[in-house]
């Protein structure tokens, strides 16, 4: 329907009121809003979280994550490819254990044959440009689905902390370019750092999931490594209270501190922010990760026809980018990354 302006008699107080505060002139046309916009999203912005299986020629789907599989490592290896050709800068590998090699200490962490390090190695030989992120926790492991160890009930921190610097060791001999700890411990950050040092690895970049909170939105990647149904309890005595801001900032400054090159704030969209408070105090650079939950929310819709699956997908992408952050873990990745080189925004 279209109406007559003309019928409407608009009063000089009207026009008084709107003169010179017109905010929707710079909207009316594509190049103009093209023009003021603040914030961009670019493949540059992208790392593409992979979960890798073993045999060969495997591609699992995660029921929980429409549209993202387990992988072999020959197939792994054909994404890492494929993500190499769409401009996108980096992956992060997160293993599917088999149950026979879960045991209470995680000890399969530290062998330095496991399936994520033979990752690492394939896809180094193939793929040697692209930032390969390893995953520094035990829960992919452990038979009782923590990050730590356990004593009782209890998750020990210092002996984790001595675990888990064994782990990243064999993850940066397997190739890795950027170790990053989720597990949450005190003191970790430092500790893999003088390990890695010590080692010869002093160019093994460390990204610390600095800002981890004790989230519901986890659900499916657990599904997706196969801790679901071996988790006991759960980790809030180690990750985040959702209620807390200030204790954000302590977590990245003792990271920092301890020589972390890069922080993460996860989950991604129900902490926004908290990634605009870390970016405005520490200016470092931040990555947001837009976790499992995240993305099996936007999918649900999406697949009932009650979300336009591209355009939310961009739009959640754009908020992070506007909440400060400099880069985005997100199971969307060769999705947004094939749209961008399409040349849409
Ligand atoms: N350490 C990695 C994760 O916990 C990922 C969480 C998710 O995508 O839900
Ligand atoms: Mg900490």
């Amino acid at each position: 329907m279209t109406i007559d302006p003309a019928r409407f008699t608009v009063s000089a107080d009207v026009r008084d009121i709107v003169q010179g505060r017109r905010l929707r002139r710079p909207r009316q046309a594509d190049w103009s809003r093209r023009l003021v916009r603040e914030n961009s999203l670019s493949v540059d912005d992208l790392i593409w979280p992979m979960f890798v299986v073993d045999g060969e020629g495997r591609r699992d789907p995660v029921p929980s994550m429409p549209g993202v599989d387990r992988l072999s490592i020959d197939n792994i290896v054909r994404e890492v490819e494929r993500a190499a050709r769409l401009g996108i800068p980096a992956v992060a590998l997160f293993p599917y254990t088999d149950d026979r090699l879960r045991d209470e200490t995680g000890s399969e962490a530290l062998n330095g044959n496991n399936l994520v390090c033979r990752s690492c190695r394939a896809i180094k030989q193939a793929v040697p440009e692209i930032g390969l992120i390893t995953d520094v926790a035990l829960d992919p492991y452990t038979s009782h689905g923590h990050d730590g160890l356990m004593s009782g009930e209890d998750i020990v921190n210092d002996a984790s902390v001595a675990q888990l610097c064994g782990q990243a060791l064999v993850q940066a001999e397997a190739g890795a370019d950027v170790i990053a700890p989720s597990d949450m411990m005190d003191g970790r950050v430092g500790a893999i750092r003088a390990s890695l040092d010590n080692a010869g690895f002093e160019q093994v970049q460390i990204m610390a999931y600095a800002a981890k909170f004790a989230s519901a939105f986890y659900g499916p990647f657990r599904d997706a490594i196969g801790t679901s149904a071996a988790l006991k309890g759960d980790k809030r005595t180690y990750q985040m209270d959702p209620g807390n801001s200030n204790e954000a900032l302590r977590e990245v400054e003792l990271d920092l501190a301890e020589g972390a090159d890069s922080v993460m704030v996860k989950p991604g969209m129900p902490y926004l922010d908290i990634i605009r408070r870390v970016k405005d105090h520490f200016s470092v650079p931040t990555f947001a990760y837009q976790v499992s939950g995240e993305y099996a929310m936007l999918m649900a819709a999406v697949q009932n026809g009650w979300l336009d699956g591209d355009r939310v997908m961009m739009e959640s992408l754009m908020a992070f980018k506007r909440a400060g952050a400099d880069g985005v873990l997100t199971y969307f990745a060769p999705r947004i990354a094939e749209r961008l080189q399409g040349g849409q925004s």
